[in-house]
């Protein structure tokens, strides 16, 4: 039996055939991984590969075609407070405050505490993200960007033993989204949770995580490899650049999206079998591996790189 916090074995989503006669659409075949308890886990992959599906999964929220998923022993199989959420599209319940949203949750987690400590509770959260201000406003009034950081709030303040997040910083301006990364960091550090998050932005993914998986393009896409990040903590964006390593992980990963990421999908009659992505420790790739980056050590990356590896899903569409 698996030691693993979090196992997902032989995963697989499938849809039928947009019409009559067209073939199903595989999204993800064959994929199998592991979360160590409190490890901070980021996915990056192009639009469409199946990252939301398998958070989804993971949220007890949608099902594999195919496949297992088990978190402390026990089969994922329906949302669970020991699980936390933060969506793209921030999902609030409408008719509530912002301070109603995340005391729901509270309550939810803490039934015997009373009222006062749940309110407490909760104002602390979303002071954390900048929202003391307006905590009695409803969803249609605050921003967009505000939206998210409710929800942010209300995820952190439950201090669920899974975080899963799917691109949480994405409607934030760039200093809001300092603030909350920083914020993430402390509460992951000081709660020992196990944080599992998509993310587009791959300087994000090198700042906060431990192993960055990184997904091959849809369809018939796979985690191909799980990339070590052993860059010194705690860690400090403006610092983390000049760190010698640094460039040498960043054009790995930028290598991976912009040149690799096509070529390595599952092979038509693949046996079933568990296909652990690749460990790589892109400090210590041997010269073959090294050879495939091209890239100067500390050049920053072109102009049409750099829009992969920033790219907003929209942008991008891979066949
Ligand atoms: N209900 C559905 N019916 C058919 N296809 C679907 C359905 N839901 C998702 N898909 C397809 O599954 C694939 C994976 O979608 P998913 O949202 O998981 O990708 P993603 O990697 O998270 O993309 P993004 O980075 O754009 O958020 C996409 O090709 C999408 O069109």
């Amino acid at each position: 039996m698996s030691h693993a916090f979090v196992e997902v074995q032989q995963a697989a989503k499938r849809f039928p055939g947009a019409s009559k006669n067209a073939p199903p659409l595989t999204v993800f075949e064959n994929v199998s991984f592991q979360l160590q308890k409190g490890e901070f886990v980021c996915i990056i992959g192009h639009s469409g590969c199946g990252k939301s599906t398998i958070m989804n999964a993971l949220a007890g929220l949608d099902q594999f075609s195919d496949g297992s998923m088990v978190m402390e022993g026990k089969e994922i199989n329906g949302p669970g407070l020991e699980r936390g959420v933060v969506f793209q599209n921030y999902s609030l319940l409408p008719w509530l405050t912002a301070l109603e949203n995340v005391r729901f949750g509270v309550r939810a987690r803490w039934k015997a505490w009373s009222e006062r400590q749940v309110t407490e509770h909760s104002m602390e959260y979303l002071e954390m993200v900048g929202l003391k201000e307006v905590v009695s406003r409803k969803p249609s009034q605050l921003s967009g960007g505000m939206r998210q950081r409710v929800s942010i709030a209300r995820a952190f303040a439950t201090k669920p033993k899974l975080l899963l997040l799917d691109e949480p910083f994405g409607a934030l301006d760039a200093l809001t989204r300092g603030v909350i990364q920083d914020e993430l960091v402390k509460i992951w550090t000081h709660d020992q949770q196990t944080v599992f998050m998509i993310t587009h932005d791959v300087d994000e993914a090198i700042l906060l995580a431990d192993r960055i998986f990184l997904m091959t393009n849809g369809p018939e896409a796979r985690i191909a490899e799980a990339v070590e990040i052993d860059l010194p903590r705690p860690r400090n964006r403006a610092e983390i650049i000049k760190h010698p390593n640094f460039y040498k992980i960043r054009n790995y990963l930028v290598d991976f999206l912009v040149n690799r990421s096509s070529g390595l999908r599952v092979q038509e009659n693949e046996p079933k079998g568990l296909y652990y992505p690749t460990p790589v420790n892109p400090v210590h790739v041997d010269s073959t591996t090294e050879a495939l980056t091209n890239l100067p050590e500390t050049a920053p990356v072109t102009e049409h790189e750099e829009k992969l590896v920033k790219f907003t899903p929209k942008e991008i569409r891979h066949g």
